[in-house]
């Protein structure tokens, strides 16, 4: 699916769109906001088989992030050769405990009550490939201090956000009910949904794809 009437189209001088490898519909809504046109491909690969290794070896939640972010856009770019090609990750930390998406609603309750009164950080890997090489990569950091959450009002809140809960890696949407966890905010809102727009269009500026 490629974002046909992109209203930004006139800013890209790139004949070819670019290419988002994410299934995240998170991701696609920051990407479809920048009104460059996109093709989105799901890049279905086993980020257990890439993050597991790594994990054991002691991989840093940014290390884990940038290889997840990169083997994304290299896959997808073997079919789009000619294309930039976009993949991003993102790892939560919580003192050096690493956090992926949580696989139900009692452990998504288990996260909250772990990161409780405490401050987290959200790596988000962003890498931008052609042709199979590497072009950009970066890894922002969000610094997220959690307010002190009540075991009822962790009940409540699962409750409220349902499913929603397990769509992202900290089991909260912070422009939707997320917001009510947090007491401080540190970092750029599209780093912390999972897709860092500025240090994006950057690079597409440098590049000369995107009108500077
Ligand atoms: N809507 C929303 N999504 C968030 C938020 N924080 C993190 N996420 C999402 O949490 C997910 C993190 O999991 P990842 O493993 O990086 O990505 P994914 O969802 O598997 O999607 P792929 O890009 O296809 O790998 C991403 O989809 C992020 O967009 C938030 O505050 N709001």
């Amino acid at each position: 699916m490629v974002q046909a009437d992109a209203p930004a189209k006139h800013l890209w001088r790139n004949p070819l769109p670019l290419v988002l490898a994410s299934k995240s519909q998170a991701r696609r809504d920051l990407l479809t906001a920048t009104g460059l046109p996109f093709e989105c491909l799901d890049a279905s690969i086993d980020e257990r088989a890439v993050e597991d290794p790594l994990r054991r070896q002691g991989g840093q939640a940014a290390d884990i992030a940038a290889h997840l972010a990169r083997a994304k856009a290299l896959a997808i770019g073997a079919r789009r050769p000619d294309h930039l090609v976009i993949g991003a990750d993102q790892v939560l930390s919580l003192e050096g405990a690493l956090f992926s998406k949580p696989r139900d609603l009692d452990e998504a309750a288990d996260h909250l009550a772990r990161f409780s009164g405490k401050t987290h950080e959200l790596h988000a890997a962003l890498c931008v490939t052609r042709g199979g090489r590497v072009l950009f990569e970066g890894v922002p950091v969000a610094r997220m201090r959690m307010r002190v959450l009540s075991p009822v009002f962790i009940k409540a809140y699962i409750e409220a956000a349902g499913t929603n809960a397990l769509s992202s890696v900290g089991a909260y949407q912070l422009e939707h009910l997320g917001v009510h966890l947090f007491e401080e905010i540190e970092g750029d809102q599209s780093t912390i949904l999972g897709l860092p727009l500025i240090p994006l269009l950057a690079f597409l500026r440098d590049e000369g794809s995107l009108l500077g």
